[in-house]
Protein backbone atom coordinates (compact mmCIF):
# COMPACT_ATOMS: atom_id res chain seq x y z
CA UNK A 1 0.00 0.00 0.00
CA UNK A 2 1.36 3.85 -1.27
CA UNK A 3 1.62 6.44 1.65
CA UNK A 4 -1.21 8.50 2.27
CA UNK A 5 -0.22 12.05 0.70
CA UNK A 6 -1.69 14.03 4.00
CA UNK A 7 -2.22 13.19 7.41
CA UNK A 8 -4.56 14.71 9.74
CA UNK A 9 -2.81 15.20 13.71
CA UNK A 10 -5.20 15.03 16.46
CA UNK A 11 -3.41 17.11 19.14
CA UNK A 12 -3.96 15.76 22.53
CA UNK A 13 -1.55 17.44 24.33
CA UNK A 14 -4.01 19.71 26.28
CA UNK A 15 -6.17 16.60 27.54
CA UNK A 16 -3.96 13.53 27.22
CA UNK A 17 -0.84 15.53 27.89
CA UNK A 18 -1.85 17.26 31.27
CA UNK A 19 -5.20 15.19 32.70
CA UNK A 20 -2.70 12.98 35.30
CA UNK A 21 -0.55 16.46 36.36
CA UNK A 22 -0.58 15.87 39.69
CA UNK A 23 0.45 19.77 40.05
CA UNK A 24 -1.64 22.51 39.83
CA UNK A 25 -2.14 23.90 36.20
CA UNK A 26 -3.73 27.15 35.49
CA UNK A 27 -6.69 27.84 33.12
CA UNK A 28 -4.90 30.65 31.30
CA UNK A 29 -1.87 28.13 30.62
CA UNK A 30 -4.43 25.07 29.28
CA UNK A 31 -5.75 28.07 27.34
CA UNK A 32 -2.79 29.64 26.14
CA UNK A 33 -1.67 25.95 25.42
CA UNK A 34 -4.56 25.56 22.95
CA UNK A 35 -3.86 28.62 21.50
CA UNK A 36 -0.60 27.93 20.75
CA UNK A 37 -1.32 25.07 19.12
CA UNK A 38 -3.53 26.16 16.82
CA UNK A 39 -1.26 28.96 16.23
CA UNK A 40 1.22 26.62 15.42
CA UNK A 41 -1.43 25.43 12.24
CA UNK A 42 -3.30 22.41 13.93
CA UNK A 43 -6.80 21.74 12.91
CA UNK A 44 -7.54 19.46 15.66
CA UNK A 45 -7.08 19.92 19.13
CA UNK A 46 -8.63 17.96 21.94
CA UNK A 47 -8.88 20.79 24.75
CA UNK A 48 -10.27 18.78 27.61
CA UNK A 49 -12.72 16.12 29.77
CA UNK A 50 -15.74 16.30 31.17
CA UNK A 51 -15.54 13.44 33.64
CA UNK A 52 -15.78 13.36 37.16
CA UNK A 53 -13.45 15.28 38.70
CA UNK A 54 -13.00 12.88 41.72
CA UNK A 55 -11.43 10.49 38.75
CA UNK A 56 -9.14 13.41 36.68
CA UNK A 57 -9.06 16.34 39.24
CA UNK A 58 -6.46 18.04 36.45
CA UNK A 59 -9.98 18.36 34.04
CA UNK A 60 -12.08 19.93 36.48
CA UNK A 61 -11.75 23.58 34.58
CA UNK A 62 -12.16 21.90 31.04
CA UNK A 63 -15.43 24.42 30.82
CA UNK A 64 -13.68 27.18 31.62
CA UNK A 65 -11.08 26.74 29.23
CA UNK A 66 -13.24 26.02 26.26
CA UNK A 67 -14.35 29.62 27.30
CA UNK A 68 -11.31 30.82 27.49
CA UNK A 69 -10.01 29.99 23.93
CA UNK A 70 -9.76 32.02 21.09
CA UNK A 71 -12.10 29.83 18.59
CA UNK A 72 -10.29 29.89 14.94
CA UNK A 73 -12.46 28.78 12.01
CA UNK A 74 -11.58 25.49 10.58
CA UNK A 75 -10.21 24.26 13.81
CA UNK A 76 -12.40 21.18 15.47
CA UNK A 77 -12.15 22.07 19.22
CA UNK A 78 -12.67 18.71 21.05
CA UNK A 79 -13.42 16.89 24.47
CA UNK A 80 -13.75 13.58 26.25
CA UNK A 81 -17.33 12.85 27.47
CA UNK A 82 -17.57 9.39 29.23
CA UNK A 83 -22.03 9.42 29.76
CA UNK A 84 -24.45 11.62 29.40
CA UNK A 85 -23.70 14.06 32.22
CA UNK A 86 -20.41 14.73 30.57
CA UNK A 87 -22.11 15.28 26.85
CA UNK A 88 -24.45 17.75 28.25
CA UNK A 89 -21.41 19.44 30.25
CA UNK A 90 -19.34 19.34 26.57
CA UNK A 91 -22.81 20.69 24.94
CA UNK A 92 -22.77 23.55 26.99
CA UNK A 93 -19.15 24.47 27.03
CA UNK A 94 -19.54 24.93 22.96
CA UNK A 95 -17.59 21.54 22.48
CA UNK A 96 -17.42 21.08 18.62
CA UNK A 97 -17.06 17.34 19.22
CA UNK A 98 -16.95 14.74 21.84
CA UNK A 99 -14.89 11.59 22.34
CA UNK A 100 -16.52 8.42 24.10
CA UNK A 101 -13.79 6.11 25.00
CA UNK A 102 -13.92 1.88 26.01
CA UNK A 103 -11.07 -0.55 25.92
CA UNK A 104 -10.45 -3.97 24.85
CA UNK A 105 -9.72 -5.41 28.07
CA UNK A 106 -12.24 -5.73 30.98
CA UNK A 107 -9.68 -5.24 33.68
CA UNK A 108 -9.21 -1.78 32.04
CA UNK A 109 -12.27 -0.22 31.64
CA UNK A 110 -13.28 -1.04 35.73
CA UNK A 111 -10.27 0.86 37.01
CA UNK A 112 -11.00 3.37 33.86
CA UNK A 113 -14.57 3.88 34.07
CA UNK A 114 -15.68 2.09 36.82
CA UNK A 115 -17.72 -1.05 34.61
CA UNK A 116 -17.64 -3.60 32.20
CA UNK A 117 -16.82 -3.35 28.14
CA UNK A 118 -20.26 -4.05 27.33
CA UNK A 119 -21.73 -1.27 29.90
CA UNK A 120 -19.77 1.69 28.74
CA UNK A 121 -21.01 0.55 25.27
CA UNK A 122 -24.81 0.41 26.22
CA UNK A 123 -24.37 3.60 28.26
CA UNK A 124 -22.64 5.66 25.24
CA UNK A 125 -25.86 4.54 22.87
CA UNK A 126 -27.77 7.54 24.35
CA UNK A 127 -24.98 9.50 24.62
CA UNK A 128 -24.79 9.36 20.45
CA UNK A 129 -28.28 9.85 20.05
CA UNK A 130 -28.38 13.31 21.87
CA UNK A 131 -24.66 14.01 19.76
CA UNK A 132 -26.32 13.15 16.80
CA UNK A 133 -29.62 15.88 17.54
CA UNK A 134 -27.16 18.39 18.56
CA UNK A 135 -25.30 17.79 15.30
CA UNK A 136 -22.11 17.07 17.30
CA UNK A 137 -20.19 14.28 16.04
CA UNK A 138 -18.56 11.88 18.50
CA UNK A 139 -15.18 10.14 17.76
CA UNK A 140 -14.51 6.73 19.68
CA UNK A 141 -11.41 5.53 21.29
CA UNK A 142 -9.99 1.78 22.08
CA UNK A 143 -7.69 1.85 24.99
CA UNK A 144 -5.04 -1.08 25.61
CA UNK A 145 -5.37 -2.51 22.14
CA UNK A 146 -1.67 -3.77 22.38
CA UNK A 147 -1.63 -4.62 25.88
CA UNK A 148 -3.33 -4.28 29.21
CA UNK A 149 -1.16 -3.29 32.21
CA UNK A 150 -3.66 -5.64 34.07
CA UNK A 151 -4.87 -8.33 31.89
CA UNK A 152 -1.04 -8.65 29.65
CA UNK A 153 -1.77 -9.65 26.30
CA UNK A 154 -4.84 -8.21 24.15
CA UNK A 155 -6.56 -10.23 21.86
CA UNK A 156 -6.79 -8.43 18.03
CA UNK A 157 -10.17 -10.13 17.67
CA UNK A 158 -11.01 -8.72 20.84
CA UNK A 159 -10.06 -4.75 20.13
CA UNK A 160 -11.67 -5.32 16.33
CA UNK A 161 -14.76 -6.31 18.49
CA UNK A 162 -15.22 -3.08 20.60
CA UNK A 163 -13.89 -1.04 17.39
CA UNK A 164 -17.13 -2.41 15.03
CA UNK A 165 -19.25 -1.65 18.21
CA UNK A 166 -18.26 1.86 18.43
CA UNK A 167 -18.24 2.28 14.80
CA UNK A 168 -22.07 0.71 14.54
CA UNK A 169 -23.14 3.04 17.03
CA UNK A 170 -22.20 5.85 15.00
CA UNK A 171 -18.65 7.35 15.51
CA UNK A 172 -17.31 8.76 12.65
CA UNK A 173 -13.50 7.56 13.43
CA UNK A 174 -12.16 5.40 15.74
CA UNK A 175 -8.82 5.51 17.27
CA UNK A 176 -6.73 2.98 18.52
CA UNK A 177 -4.49 3.26 22.00
CA UNK A 178 -1.77 1.86 22.88
CA UNK A 179 -2.03 2.84 26.26
CA UNK A 180 1.24 1.56 27.68
CA UNK A 181 3.26 1.85 25.08
CA UNK A 182 4.43 -2.06 25.13
CA UNK A 183 3.05 -2.89 20.98
CA UNK A 184 5.76 -3.25 18.57
CA UNK A 185 5.80 -2.23 14.39
CA UNK A 186 4.98 -6.24 13.67
CA UNK A 187 1.31 -5.99 16.41
CA UNK A 188 0.41 -2.81 14.95
CA UNK A 189 0.24 -4.18 11.21
CA UNK A 190 -1.25 -7.37 12.75
CA UNK A 191 -3.88 -5.49 14.27
CA UNK A 192 -4.72 -3.01 11.32
CA UNK A 193 -5.31 -5.63 9.48
CA UNK A 194 -7.32 -7.54 12.09
CA UNK A 195 -9.49 -4.29 13.11
CA UNK A 196 -9.27 -2.90 9.08
CA UNK A 197 -11.96 -5.83 8.39
CA UNK A 198 -14.32 -4.53 10.64
CA UNK A 199 -13.98 -1.15 10.36
CA UNK A 200 -12.88 0.91 6.88
CA UNK A 201 -9.22 1.60 7.49
CA UNK A 202 -9.73 5.33 6.47
CA UNK A 203 -11.99 5.64 9.83
CA UNK A 204 -9.24 4.45 11.76
CA UNK A 205 -6.67 6.50 13.77
CA UNK A 206 -3.15 5.74 15.97
CA UNK A 207 -2.70 6.75 19.62
CA UNK A 208 0.31 5.47 20.29
CA UNK A 209 2.17 5.97 23.77
CA UNK A 210 5.87 5.87 23.96
CA UNK A 211 6.76 4.30 27.25
CA UNK A 212 8.77 1.74 24.95
CA UNK A 213 10.11 4.13 22.67
CA UNK A 214 8.29 2.39 19.83
CA UNK A 215 5.28 5.24 19.40
CA UNK A 216 7.00 6.75 15.83
CA UNK A 217 8.12 3.16 14.55
CA UNK A 218 4.38 2.07 15.01
CA UNK A 219 3.51 5.31 13.39
CA UNK A 220 5.28 4.65 10.74
CA UNK A 221 4.26 0.59 10.46
CA UNK A 222 0.42 2.10 10.87
CA UNK A 223 1.65 4.82 7.66
CA UNK A 224 1.97 1.55 5.69
CA UNK A 225 -1.08 -0.04 6.18
CA UNK A 226 -2.84 2.94 5.05
CA UNK A 227 -3.56 4.73 7.98
CA UNK A 228 -3.50 8.56 7.65
CA UNK A 229 -4.82 9.94 11.30
CA UNK A 230 -2.50 10.18 13.68
CA UNK A 231 -3.10 11.36 18.47
CA UNK A 232 -0.15 12.81 19.34
CA UNK A 233 1.02 15.66 22.12
CA UNK A 234 2.97 17.89 21.83
CA UNK A 235 6.73 17.96 24.13
CA UNK A 236 5.15 14.36 24.39
CA UNK A 237 3.28 15.46 27.46
CA UNK A 238 1.98 12.87 29.48
CA UNK A 239 1.59 9.38 31.25
CA UNK A 240 -0.76 7.05 32.17
CA UNK A 241 -2.20 6.34 35.96
CA UNK A 242 -2.57 2.72 35.58
CA UNK A 243 0.82 2.06 34.29
CA UNK A 244 4.44 2.98 36.08
CA UNK A 245 6.55 4.46 34.63
CA UNK A 246 4.61 5.17 31.23
CA UNK A 247 5.59 8.19 29.55
CA UNK A 248 3.27 10.56 27.24
CA UNK A 249 2.09 9.79 23.66
CA UNK A 250 4.34 10.44 20.62
CA UNK A 251 5.65 14.22 20.49
CA UNK A 252 3.67 16.08 17.74
CA UNK A 253 7.18 17.29 16.72
CA UNK A 254 8.78 14.25 16.07
CA UNK A 255 5.88 12.73 14.02
CA UNK A 256 5.73 16.14 12.07
CA UNK A 257 9.60 15.37 11.46
CA UNK A 258 9.13 11.97 10.25
CA UNK A 259 5.73 13.03 8.32
CA UNK A 260 8.43 16.21 6.94
CA UNK A 261 10.91 13.49 5.75
CA UNK A 262 8.48 11.55 4.20
CA UNK A 263 7.00 14.44 1.96
CA UNK A 264 3.43 14.03 3.52
CA UNK A 265 1.42 17.28 4.21
CA UNK A 266 -0.01 18.33 7.41
CA UNK A 267 -0.09 22.17 7.12
CA UNK A 268 2.12 22.13 10.44
CA UNK A 269 4.70 24.52 11.31
CA UNK A 270 7.23 23.23 12.93
CA UNK A 271 9.03 26.20 14.59
CA UNK A 272 5.58 27.78 16.19
CA UNK A 273 5.28 24.22 17.56
CA UNK A 274 8.14 23.71 19.54
CA UNK A 275 7.55 27.25 20.74
CA UNK A 276 4.36 25.83 21.99
CA UNK A 277 5.89 23.16 23.57
CA UNK A 278 8.94 24.76 25.08
CA UNK A 279 6.66 27.03 26.88
CA UNK A 280 4.41 24.28 28.28
CA UNK A 281 7.17 22.68 29.83
CA UNK A 282 8.71 25.37 30.99
CA UNK A 283 5.15 25.91 32.82
CA UNK A 284 5.00 22.08 34.32
CA UNK A 285 9.02 22.48 35.07
CA UNK A 286 9.41 19.28 32.80
CA UNK A 287 12.46 18.19 30.33
CA UNK A 288 10.84 18.24 26.92
CA UNK A 289 9.88 14.66 25.73
CA UNK A 290 10.26 15.55 21.99
CA UNK A 291 13.45 14.15 20.58
CA UNK A 292 13.30 16.59 17.90
CA UNK A 293 12.47 20.13 19.93
CA UNK A 294 15.37 19.01 22.44
CA UNK A 295 17.22 18.87 19.39
CA UNK A 296 16.49 21.77 17.53
CA UNK A 297 16.02 23.87 20.86
CA UNK A 298 19.90 23.19 21.76
CA UNK A 299 20.99 24.77 18.56
CA UNK A 300 18.64 28.20 18.22
C1 LIG B 1 -17.23 7.39 33.95
C2 LIG B 1 -17.24 7.80 35.41
C3 LIG B 1 -18.02 9.11 35.59
C4 LIG B 1 -17.96 6.71 36.19
O1 LIG B 1 -17.77 6.91 37.58
P1 LIG B 1 -18.73 6.26 38.65
O2 LIG B 1 -18.21 6.60 40.02
O3 LIG B 1 -18.95 4.83 38.33
O4 LIG B 1 -20.07 7.04 38.25
P2 LIG B 1 -21.25 7.66 38.99
O5 LIG B 1 -22.31 7.87 37.97
O6 LIG B 1 -21.58 6.85 40.23
O7 LIG B 1 -20.70 9.10 39.45
C5 LIG B 1 -19.76 9.30 40.48
C6 LIG B 1 -19.65 10.80 40.75
O8 LIG B 1 -19.14 11.47 39.59
C7 LIG B 1 -20.10 12.39 39.11
N1 LIG B 1 -20.08 12.34 37.63
C8 LIG B 1 -20.47 11.33 36.85
N2 LIG B 1 -20.26 11.65 35.56
C9 LIG B 1 -19.73 12.89 35.56
C10 LIG B 1 -19.31 13.73 34.52
N3 LIG B 1 -19.37 13.38 33.23
N4 LIG B 1 -18.79 14.93 34.84
C11 LIG B 1 -18.71 15.32 36.13
N5 LIG B 1 -19.09 14.54 37.16
C12 LIG B 1 -19.61 13.33 36.87
C13 LIG B 1 -21.43 11.94 39.68
O9 LIG B 1 -22.32 13.01 39.76
C14 LIG B 1 -20.98 11.44 41.04
O10 LIG B 1 -20.72 12.54 41.88
P3 LIG B 1 -20.99 12.46 43.48
O11 LIG B 1 -22.46 12.14 43.59
O12 LIG B 1 -20.13 11.34 43.99
O13 LIG B 1 -20.60 13.81 43.95
C15 LIG B 1 -15.81 7.95 35.99
O14 LIG B 1 -15.21 6.68 36.05
C16 LIG B 1 -14.96 8.86 35.18
O15 LIG B 1 -15.21 10.06 35.08
N6 LIG B 1 -13.89 8.33 34.55
C17 LIG B 1 -13.04 9.11 33.70
C18 LIG B 1 -11.74 8.43 33.53
C19 LIG B 1 -10.86 9.22 32.57
O16 LIG B 1 -11.14 10.35 32.22
N7 LIG B 1 -9.75 8.60 32.15
C20 LIG B 1 -8.81 9.22 31.27
C21 LIG B 1 -9.31 9.35 29.88
S1 LIG B 1 -9.23 7.82 28.96
C22 LIG B 1 -7.61 7.79 28.38
O17 LIG B 1 -6.81 8.58 28.79
C23 LIG B 1 -7.25 6.80 27.32
C24 LIG B 1 -7.16 7.43 25.92
C25 LIG B 1 -8.52 7.96 25.48
O18 LIG B 1 -6.28 8.54 25.92
C26 LIG B 1 -6.67 6.38 24.91
C27 LIG B 1 -5.49 5.55 25.40
O19 LIG B 1 -4.35 6.05 25.48
O20 LIG B 1 -5.73 4.39 25.73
Amino acid sequence: MSLPHSVRLVEVGPRDGLQNEKQPISVADKVRLTDDLTAAGLSYVEVGSFVSPKWVPQMAGSAEVFAGIQRKPGVTYAALAPNMRGLEAALEARVEEVAVFAAASEAFSQKNINCSIAESLERFVPLMEAAKAANVRVRGYVSCVLGCPYDGEVDAAQVASVARELYAMGCYEVSLGDTIGTGTAGQTRHLINVVGREVPRHLLAGHFHDTYGQALANVYASLLEGIAVFDSSVAGLGGCPYAKGATGNVATEDVLYLLQGLGIETGVDMDKLIDAGARICEVLGKANGSRVARARLANR
